[in-house]
């Protein structure tokens, strides 16, 4: 399959190595220092077990790379609109497009173009989208296997069993089912625990619950889940919000089975830093907009109250401005 990684960080890296490990005709789309390392030394995977460098296509120049058979979008969320305008010649008709990202998708509310996606703040990115992408070649992507960049053109996955969920796939539209199956297929031949499911959106609110569990108090921390969550006040704290995000996705029609004690043994037993303290950690925007403030909004639209989820979106928000408004000395 020609496939293209378009931000091959760290989740875009990982998969960018694993489909090209499994035989695929991969290109990256990257940017500076990470793509000239890439460029130079080959993509170097780090795994609980081995390293390995390997050498995949990669380049800042999406208009130059042919039309692909599939499309992984995997830039954090503020990456998103400006990805938008330059996926075009990548595509053909019937290229499926795979978004993976934490926090509420743009392309939840597909099928539902009404006032929730304005509420959730997610209509400018699906506004760009759509005008590239048809909406029965929207595929749906939670991910649930922790990465990081550890430097320039290397890239660690640290835990690939799908313990914290692996990577789901599932259309975002009724028409697209096929794709999403197709794809999670070769995905598992290439060694990537993946695997379809027919209704993907409880998927994302399961992958909220852990997200909003876990990122904003790691930022507040700057602990690592396995320290995080040895501590009782976080798991307590974890607990609450998490509830409040099942009541948000009942609320939005979605009733999901999510076992809190197994998402936090699961939590607790990764050393991993979640994606929004790496953000706060490199000085990047962290992704508080999907994350935090669309369910948040959402829970106001529909009268469910959400206090510590509030709480926590407060708090992570002025940790984040205050890495750009320390004091003088
Ligand atoms: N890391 C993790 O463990 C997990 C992450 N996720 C989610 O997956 C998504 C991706 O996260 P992650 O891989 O960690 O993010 P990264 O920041 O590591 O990777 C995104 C990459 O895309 C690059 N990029 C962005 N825009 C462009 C562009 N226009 N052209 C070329 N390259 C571009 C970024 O470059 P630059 O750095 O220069 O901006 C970066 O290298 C996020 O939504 C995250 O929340 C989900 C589960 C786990
Ligand atoms: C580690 C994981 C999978 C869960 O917290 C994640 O989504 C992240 O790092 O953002």
């Amino acid at each position: 399959m020609k496939v293209c990684i378009y931000g091959a960080g760290a989740i875009g890296g990982y998969l960018g190595a694993r489909l090209h490990g499994g035989g695929h005709d991969v290109t990256l789309i990257a940017r500076g220092a990470h793509l000239d390392a890439i460029r130079r030394n080959g993509l170097t995977l780090r795994t609980p077990h081995d390293t390995r460098s390997v050498q995949i296509h990669a380049t800042d120049r999406p208009a130059q790379a042919e039309p692909q058979e599939a499309v992984f979008v995997t830039v954090k969320a503020s990456g998103l609109e400006p990805v938008a305008a330059s996926l075009a010649p990548l595509l053909t008709p019937r290229t499926p497009v795979v978004f993976i990202g934490n926090g509420l998708p743009w392309w939840y509310f597909l099928e539902r173009r009404d006032e929730e996606v304005k509420i959730a703040g997610l209509s400018p990115v699906a506004d760009a989208m759509l005008r590239v992408v048809r909406p029965e070649n929207v595929v749906g992507g939670v991910m649930g296997i922790p990465c990081s960049v550890l430097e320039p053109g290397v890239v660690q996955v640290q835990d690939e069993s799908a313990k914290m969920g692996g990577l789901v796939l599932g259309a975002a539209s009724a028409r697209s089912n096929q794709q999403a199956a197709e794809l999670a297929r070769r995905l598992s031949e290439s060694g990537v625990p993946a695997r379809a499911v027919d209704d993907i959106r409880p998927e994302v609110w399961k992958k909220l619950a852990a997200n909003v569990g876990s990122g904003p108090l790691s930022v507040l921390t700057q602990a690592p889940l396995n320290v995080l969550f040895r501590n009782p006040y976080c798991c307590r704290l974890r607990m609450l919000v998490q509830r409040e995000i099942i009541a948000i996705a009942a609320a939005m029609g979605c009733h999901i089975e999510y076992d809190v004690k197994k998402s936090l043994q699961a939590a607790a037993s990764v050393r991993h830093l979640p994606s929004m303290l790496q953000d706060l950690l490199a000085g990047r925007p962290l992704e508080t907009g999907v994350l935090l403030d669309a369910p948040l909004n959402l829970a106001r639209h529909k009268g469910v109250p959400a206090p510590i989820l509030e709480m926590l979106a407060e708090l992570t928000k002025t940790r984040a401005l205050a890495r750009s408004d320390q004091p003088q000395h």
